[in-house]
């Protein structure tokens, strides 16, 4: 068989915490995502040619790009020195909460990956697209990027070592996604969360966070709807989110199933039954933030079941 020469791939935005998840679960969406170009170079080392649709704010030094540091740590656990140039055109707002830098990281992998013939499983691509998380946001978490190369519902048990468990998509099951006009970088919105949590807070957690796997195990949407709860980070965020709260009791009063915080935010996901739902989610939130002043962009989006995938080969 011919070798490769270039490899793109396509990785999804990703809806991480999923309210009582924080840093440990995430979610795939269909509706918006980066796309990666990935070939070999002869200078034994990694270069950012070219980025798209960033407004020229994204970084092309290969030290600080999302891509790069990815592929970087899947070459340096392979003791490769194999030089690689990439391509990114980006699909995805900048500091939304919805995965941006992560989506960035799984497509770069993916394509890589199977460039040098497919050394690693996608599930073995995580870790090395949590190096770019920590370049990207000071924090290696895995919410967003496991979802991104897995696709679907991902659980992220525990980080030491890493254990990944990837969760049913119940039927159904459809996303708003409203991002409000502002960038809010993950950083900071790291820096404004309590750094402890009442006993009273971990045990209503947990409850929640074993309700919601529960309830997409048994494809129990009243149950996901009840435990679609965050006590621990939401408090402390919502407060950056222009709305949030009034959007939360305008779309519950529609009939949505539950709504947070995407990841660190200013982006937030409604959960809905069905895509006429989430639809009607949608026009509610929209009417609102027009009252508001403000502006605000809408989603609509299936469960992304199939993760980064190739999109290209040459
Ligand atoms: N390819 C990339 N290389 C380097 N930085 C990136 C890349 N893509 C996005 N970023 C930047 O990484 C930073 C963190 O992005 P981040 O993924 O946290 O944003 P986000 O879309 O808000 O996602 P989330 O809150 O879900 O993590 C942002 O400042 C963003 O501009
Ligand atoms: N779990 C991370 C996700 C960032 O997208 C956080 O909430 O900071």
């Amino acid at each position: 068989m011919r070798a490769l020469r270039r490899v793109k791939a396509f990785a999804p935005a990703t809806v991480a915490n999923v309210s009582c998840g924080f840093d440990i679960l995430g979610f795939a969406i269909e509706a918006l995502g980066d796309q990666v170009t990935v070939s070999f170079n002869d200078e034994a080392r990694l270069r950012v040619l070219r980025i798209e649709g960033d407004g020229g704010k994204l970084p092309l030094e290969a030290d600080k790009n999302t891509c790069a540091v990815a592929i970087h740590a899947m070459l340096l656990h392979l003791g490769s020195r194999q030089g690689m140039d990439i391509i990114l055109e980006k699909g995805l707002p900048l500091g939304s909460g919805m995965g941006s830098s992560a989506a960035s990281a799984a497509a770069a992998l993916v394509a890589a990956n199977v460039l040098l013939g497919e050394p690693f499983t996608k599930a073995q691509l995580v870790p090395f697209a949590m190096e770019a998380e920590r370049v990207a946001c000071g924090a290696a978490h895995a919410d967003n990027v496991a979802p991104a190369i897995l696709g679907g519902f991902v659980l992220i048990r525990d980080y030491h070592p890493l254990d990944l468990v990837p969760l049913p998509v119940p039927e159904g099951l459809y996303c708003t996604l409203l991002h409000p006009h502002l960038e809010l970088r993950t950083e900071d919105a790291r820096s404004v969360l309590k750094q402890q949590v009442s006993l009273k807070d971990a045990t209503v957690q947990s409850g929640n966070i074993a309700g919601l796997v529960a309830g997409l195990y048994q494809n129990d949407l009243a149950l996901v709807s009840r435990s679609l709860k965050d006590v621990i980070a939401e408090p402390s965020r919502a407060l950056l989110i222009p709305g949030f709260y009034a959007l939360r009791t305008a779309v519950m009063q529609e009939g949505a199933l539950g709504s947070g915080i995407s990841g660190s935010g200013p982006t937030i996901f409604v959960m809905s039954p069905s895509e006429e739902q989430a639809r009607r989610v949608g026009a509610v939130a929209e009417a609102l933030y027009q009252e508001l002043g403000l502006g605000l962009d809408v989603y609509y989006s299936a469960i992304n079941r199939q993760g980064a995938h190739v999109l290209e080969t040459a």
